[in-house]
């Protein structure tokens, strides 16, 4: 299929200019063109006219728990440990494949109505959720979390399943599926399992994934086990010595900062979830100093309570000036950067997605430049940042095809999933 989109104004994301009366070619599922002398019209199964739209990279969430939609609301206001403990385990000890199936579902279609062409996702009952990345047409990387507080034979059969999904699933559905190991957390995965987790994406040659020092009990809490800090007590296991993705990384020293910096460890800033768990606020304009690209995760909707990369965004260009007394301290473009190619680079997908280019996969939104809250328009990087909403949200393409057309989910059934997520949410409620 070849695609012509003419009259649009165009971010790339490769700088902070916006190009105006662009045109973007796309054949099968890659940008085959960007500029104002397109090739002739007639070359191309179907030309759409942009006018009025903005063309940009789709949003990579680069943390979650897409099934946890299930869970939206259902425990408030509480502290991580409490949270997880208490609510989030039971509950999610009674999930199946369609509590995953349906919560997932839920997910990715709020993903993509808030112009989310990229997941990270670490759960379990994963077939479940990659069978809906399949049926969606986005585009993820996906991880079986493990949780070692069982028995040896529970830990064991936690990692086979871990090995077995990531093999059975690494470059599936048109290659929108990648996979990477996922030793749940330092605080949960005792020192030898998460060398076992090391050893086979070091075998698979896949990343890792996992949630560093979220909260200051759990930074206290290695100290006190182990004698050193979650990000000395990863290095030792050899977790950075691989390629390695790490969620939260809100308490750190700068030799930390440094540490990271130093084996291009990727962070994925939850500034939704960590403000609504009371973690902390990471340490953003400090890794921004120091070379460090953070991307943004929404985490999982219990806590944040929705998976909007807009909002995270705008998150991320407020609450950094305000905690530093800084307005510098996270410009507009920088967030956005945050929310689109620095997200790239934390999945390991960079030279496919990311940034708008000749040669890059076409996954793209829309945004509508109508709207008053998007007037006068001088600075369209000023107003994604600080005044756009997720409803702007007009259209989203994933590998070249349209995933969501003028607001409409064209892979998914809205109305079905809206009813099933409550039907499967009803049977586990007790
Ligand atoms: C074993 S699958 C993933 C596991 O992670 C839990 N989880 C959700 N949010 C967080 C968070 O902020 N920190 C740590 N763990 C989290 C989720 O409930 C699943 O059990
Ligand atoms: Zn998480």
């Amino acid at each position: 299929m070849k695609r012509l989109f003419t009259n649009a104004s165009i971010l790339t994301m490769t700088s902070r200019e916006v190009l105006r009366n662009q045109s973007m070619a796309v054949e099968g599922d890659r940008i085959t063109y960007i500029g104002d002398q397109p090739p002739r019209a007639a070359e191309y199964d179907e030309v759409i006219d942009m006018s009025g739209k903005l063309l940009m990279p789709g949003w990579v969430n680069t943390h979650g728990h897409a099934a946890m939609t299930l869970l939206r609301g259902y425990a408030d206001d509480l502290p991580l440990q409490t949270w997880l403990e208490e609510k989030m385990w039971p509950m999610e000890a009674r999930f199946g494949d369609e509590q995953v199936y349906w919560g997932t579902a839920l997910a990715v279609l709020e993903m993509i109505k808030g112009g989310t062409t990229c997941f990270a996702d670490m759960y379990d009952h994963m077939d479940q959720v990659a069978k809906v990345v399949k049926e969606s047409g986005i585009r993820a990387r996906l991880c079986r979390g493990s949780i070692g507080l069982g028995s040896e034979e529970e830990q064991q059969a936690k990692w086979e399943e871990s090995v077995r999904f990531a093999k059975d699933w690494h470059r599936q559905a048109d290659g929108r599926i990648t996979t990477m190991m996922a030793p749940h957390a330092p605080y949960t995965c005792p020192p030898a399992y998460i060398e076992r987790f090391v050893a086979s994406a070091k075998e698979l040659d896949l990343p890792i994934h996992t949630h560093m020092s979220e909260t200051q009990k759990e930074v206290d809490w290695n100290v006190k086990e182990y004698g050193v800090r979650p990000v000395e007590h990863l290095r030792r296991l050899g977790v950075f010595d691989l390629p390695c993705l790490v969620a939260h990384a809100v308490h750190l020293t700068d030799e930390e900062l440094d540490i990271l910096a130093e084996y291009d460890v990727k962070i994925s800033h939850n500034p939704g979830s960590n403000l609504k768990l009371g973690s902390g606020i990471a340490r953003v304009p400090e890794m921004l100093q120091k070379g460090i690209r953070p991307s943004l995760g929404t985490d999982g909707a219990a806590s944040n309570n929705n998976l909007d990369m807009l909002e995270e965004v705008q998150l991320a260009a407020l609450i950094h000036k305000g905690a530093s007394r800084n307005p510098e301290a996270v410009p507009a473009f920088t967030a956005l950067q945050m929310g689109t190619v620095f997200g790239a680079e934390a999945l390991f997908l960079e030279k496919e997605i990311g940034t708008l280019e000749p040669g890059k996969k076409a996954d793209f939104i829309t945004v509508d430049l109508s709207g008053p809250h998007m007037q006068p328009q001088h600075d369209l990087v000023s107003l994604l940042a600080y005044s756009a909403s997720r409803d702007d949200v007009q259209d989203v393409y994933v590998n070249g095809d349209p995933v969501m057309r003028n607001r409409e989910c064209l892979t998914l059934d809205e109305e079905k999933i809206r009813y099933q997520a409550q039907v499967v949410f009803d049977q586990i409620r007790g």
